[in-house]
């Protein structure tokens, strides 16, 4: 192997294992922000418990490792073609090794390519400059936070804030939406990158390109700096909070440039990151292409303070404040008619990973395991094969409103009593939790090194031509906690927080930037 395959593999692992220090340093502020005994607060202590866990297990922080996007500057000369080639190598080695999920899929037969290598995958941009060295950078953005951008077009009526101009305090407007729109589902706390102008195309790509940028730094254009502030302090009055569990942190950072535009257009582009916000970069040697230096400062020296992320951990749960309820699966009727919003639910027994695939599938065939009294946990995992069978290397919920059309018809088909996943699920779902007595778990987006370490075995797989991140896991849990934050009585957590921070955004209708 090449010494620049080498060096885009180290970039790969460090993306993929360990979130460097300025991301590092928003999570630990929100989380010193938030009571550790909200439901808010408990899951940063386990986000931040998740950090540290991926970092030692040089194992994926989240199971979803996104589109990897490289960003390639080279001394003009270069040959860009070995270099494509390389990097390509690189990926499916890291794939290969359980530190990518297998992540490119066929859009027309559904077919994952199990290498991450595809028409379109990974994602790759080259320019020359005129420096001798070469620099790699490497953005891995998962799935669910990318559902989550959005892109305006100027002038428009929003939700809440009524018409936006075209005029910087139009463009305010579109950005408050943005964070709003997203709720839990992008796994907040967030990070964006607002793209002003631009086309269609270019306005995301500028979006994106903000996401380089370093969390503290200052924005160069005086009136986007100041933007860049008020945002940060406004959604910050949303109370969407962490996972959409309601709290005072909402999104971590914000970044916005500005391109030229047609007269005719005004575009908005808004690229929402999750808190897993996964992105390095390296500086190699223009002739060896050893690595000479990291471009974002690692995060392994800034420790994120763990106290017990444990939800069955007393001290984590003040008496009175949340009750705590230990189930074993399969689950009774009366076992989940019991459970109210709030409750922290320890699971131990059988799961069985179910997503897109799987939930399409399930409409009109039947289910190769009993899932009467069942658990379906929306989860893509990594998973790694040896002779002693399958591992389970990351395993965090995914986001449940794409279920949102079978969900409620498959839990009375087959009888389930209990949904994990994460962001919440919608009126249909919540019906028919109800009628037929199950719950909704929304498990803390992103852990996946903590849900991974309460997998005890795998003990099945069915499906498994649907690729490995959707294929039908049976799995033995023990000690894994999520939140009920929707009951079998019509309480919808999710609902009320959507509700609270619809008319929370209303505050922020009146011109700002005039
Ligand atoms: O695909 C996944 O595992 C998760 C996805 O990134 C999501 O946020 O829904
Ligand atoms: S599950 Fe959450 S943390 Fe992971 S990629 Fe999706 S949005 Fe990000």
């Amino acid at each position: 192997m090449s010494t620049f395959e080498e060096s885009v593999y180290r970039l790969i692992v460090e993306t993929s294992t360990n979130l460097p220090a300025d991301v590092r340093r928003a999570v630990a502020a929100a989380k010193e922000k938030e009571d550790s005994a909200t439901r808010a607060g408990l899951s940063l202590a386990t986000i931040a418990k998740n950090i540290e866990m991926a970092e030692c297990n040089v194992s994926p922080i989240c199971q979803d490792t996104g589109m990897p996007t490289f960003i390639v500057h080279t001394p003009v000369g270069a040959n860009q073609i070995v270099m494509k080639r390389e990097i390509r190598e690189a990926v499916a080695r890291a794939t290969k090794d359980g530190k990518l999920r297998t992540n490119s899929v066929d859009s027309l037969t559904g077919a994952n390519t199990g290498d991450n290598l595809g028409p379109g995958t990974p994602v790759i941009h080259f320019e020359q400059w005129e420096r001798d060295e070469v620099e790699v950078r490497l953005i891995l953005k998962g799935g669910g936070c990318e559902n989550k951008n959005i892109q305006y077009s100027l002038p428009c009526e929003l939700e809440g804030l009524g018409k936006a101009g075209r005029d910087l305090d139009g463009i305010r407007k579109c950005i408050l939406h943005a964070v709003y729109q997203a709720q839990g589902q992008g796994c907040s706390a967030g990070f964006i990158g607002v793209g002003i102008g631009g086309d269609r195309t270019t306005g995301y790509e500028l979006a994106k390109q903000q996401l380089f940028r370093r969390v503290d730094d200052v924005n160069p254009i005086p009136e986007l700096a100041k933007l860049e502030d008020y945002i940060l302090d406004k959604a910050n009055q949303l109370g969407i909070g962490t996972m959409g569990f309601g709290g005072a942190v909402t999104l971590l950072g914000c970044k916005v440039g500005v391109n030229n535009r047609l007269p005719a257009s005004f575009f908005v582009s808004v690229a929402y990151n999750c808190w897993a916000f996964r992105r390095q970069g390296v500086i190699l040697d223009g002739s060896t292409h050893e690595i000479k230096d990291w471009v974002y400062e690692g995060g392994s020296a800034v420790p994120m303070n763990n106290e017990p992320a444990d939800a069955s951990d007393d001290a984590a749960a003040p008496v009175g404040k949340r009750r705590e309820v230990v189930l074993r699966a399969p689950l009774s009727e009366e076992d989940v008619r019991q459970l109210r919003v709030g409750d922290v639910v320890i699971l131990n027994g059988e799961m069985h990973t179910g997503r897109d695939a799987l939930h399409k599938h399930l409409m009109d065939h039947d289910s190769p395991v009993d899932l009467n009294g069942g658990v379906i946990y929306h989860c893509g995992p990594v998973m790694l094969k040896d002779e002693a069978g399958w591992h389970v290397k990351a395993a965090g919920p995914t986001t449940s409103i794409r279920e949102e059309p079978y969900q409620g018809d498959i839990i009375r088909k087959f009888g389930i009593r209990a949904v994990i996943g994460k962001g919440g699920m919608g009126a249909k779902t919540l019906a028919a939790l109800q009628e037929h007595g199950a719950v909704y778990l929304n498990a803390v987006g992103g852990a996946a090194q903590y849900y991974a370490e309460c997998i005890q075995n795998v003990k099945g797989v069915d499906f498994m031509e649907f690729g490995i991140p959707e294929a039908m896991w049976h799995l033995e849990v023990e000690g894994f906690a999520a939140i009920v934050t929707m009951d079998a009585h019509g309480n919808s957590l999710h609902a009320d927080v959507e509700q609270d921070s619809k008319q929370k955004l209303a505050q922020f209708k009146d011109p700002v930037f005039a």
